[in-house]
């Protein structure tokens, strides 16, 4: 649904030329929902706005939902819907009149019947009346889904979706994604500041720093693959008994890094699961008494540090 490769774009400024992305290679399958994270001005919105056709790259080839985005746009901009980060709802104007106004700009067939089905589905039923300034946030952010999606895109880009919304709403934004992708088959390719919302909502993360793409899996996978999981051991046994566990473990084949700090040793481990019996047979057989053991997932943001050198909750 979406293919890029060696896709750039530079800006030239008054203090010289801004590398924004620096050839992003990126597949994005139909029926996906795609996660885009990445440190403040990593280069996130410049990639969007080029894949949406608002900024016309300086380097690389895309096809975005079927269609070659340099040679042609128009056909790109027909099968695609996108919703900004603020939305493009005119706050005085009244639902109904925004939503038919979108429909009758992308030449919606059966308009009434269409805007009619969207608002069932978004829970937007009785507000037709409404300006758009009087709906509250998660009522505005499901509108603006509506706006992206009146023309029936196989394609979505969503622009921080749930920024501002209260944990309720945004939970309930992901389910109006999650049946949307399972009703109609969207592919959906979002970006977000929530490691929570990418880790609940979708199928793959991209994690872009400064221009490129350093890190791109299921959640699970970057979990696991890159963050590793973590078994903390605590040694009663003396002085130097995390120091001998350390040297009793050393070689084991899932260890990636050991470290030492008083009486705890902590493991960085590929599968904590599978591995755990294993360490502690091993420690058994070497006469190593243990006095607690934990076993820690990573979590995304552990992910993004390791591959960003930042948090993604300081980077934000
Ligand atoms: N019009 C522009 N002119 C010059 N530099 C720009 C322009 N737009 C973006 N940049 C620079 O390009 C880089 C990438 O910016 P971009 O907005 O794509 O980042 P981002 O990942 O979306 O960040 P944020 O999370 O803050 O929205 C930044 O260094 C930014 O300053």
């Amino acid at each position: 649904m979406i293919e890029t490769r060696g896709l750039a774009r530079t800006f030239t400024t008054k203090h010289g030329a801004v590398e924004a992305v620096c050839g992003v290679d990126l597949t994005v399958a139909p029926g996906e929902i795609v996660g885009f994270l990445g440190p403040n001005g990593a280069g996130k919105t410049t990639t969007l706005r080029m894949l949406t056709t608002l900024l016309a790259p300086t380097a690389g080839s895309a096809t975005v939902a079927g269609h070659d985005l340099r040679s042609d746009p128009a056909a790109v901009r027909r099968r695609i819907g996108y919703v900004a980060q603020g939305g493009g709802a005119d706050p005085l104007v009244p639902v109904r009149e925004e939503l038919d106004l979108q429909a009758r700009l992308y030449d919606v067939p059966d308009r009434g019947e269409r805007i009619a089905r969207l608002c069932g589905r978004l829970d937007l039923d009785g507000l037709d009346g409404r300006l758009t300034a009087e709906l509250s946030g998660g009522q505005r952010r499901r509108l603006d889904l509506a706006l992206g999606l009146v023309h029936r895109p196989p394609l979505l880009f969503l622009d921080e979706p749930t920024t501002g919304l209260d944990p309720q709403s945004r939970g309930n934004l992901w389910e109006h994604i999650r049946r949307m992708r399972a009703e109609d088959g969207t592919t959906v390719f979002l970006t977000t500041h929530y490691l929570d919302e990418a880790d609940a909502l979708c199928d793959r993360i991209l994690i872009i720093d400064r221009g490129r793409i350093v890190a791109a899996g299921t959640p699970a996978e970057l979990k696991r693959r890159i963050a590793g999981d973590v078994v903390t051991l605590e040694l009663g046994d003396g002085p130097d008994a995390a120091a001998r566990a350390r040297d009793a473990l050393s070689g084991h084949p899932g260890i990636r890094e050991a470290a030492v700090t008083g009486d705890t040793l902590r493991l960085t481990v590929e599968n904590g699961d599978r591995e755990l019996m294993t360490l502690v047979r091993t420690l058994d057989a070497a006469g190593v008494e243990l006095a607690a053991l934990h076993l820690t997932r990573p979590s995304l943001d552990d992910v993004f540090l390791t591959v960003t050198g930042r948090s993604l909750r300081d980077a934000a």
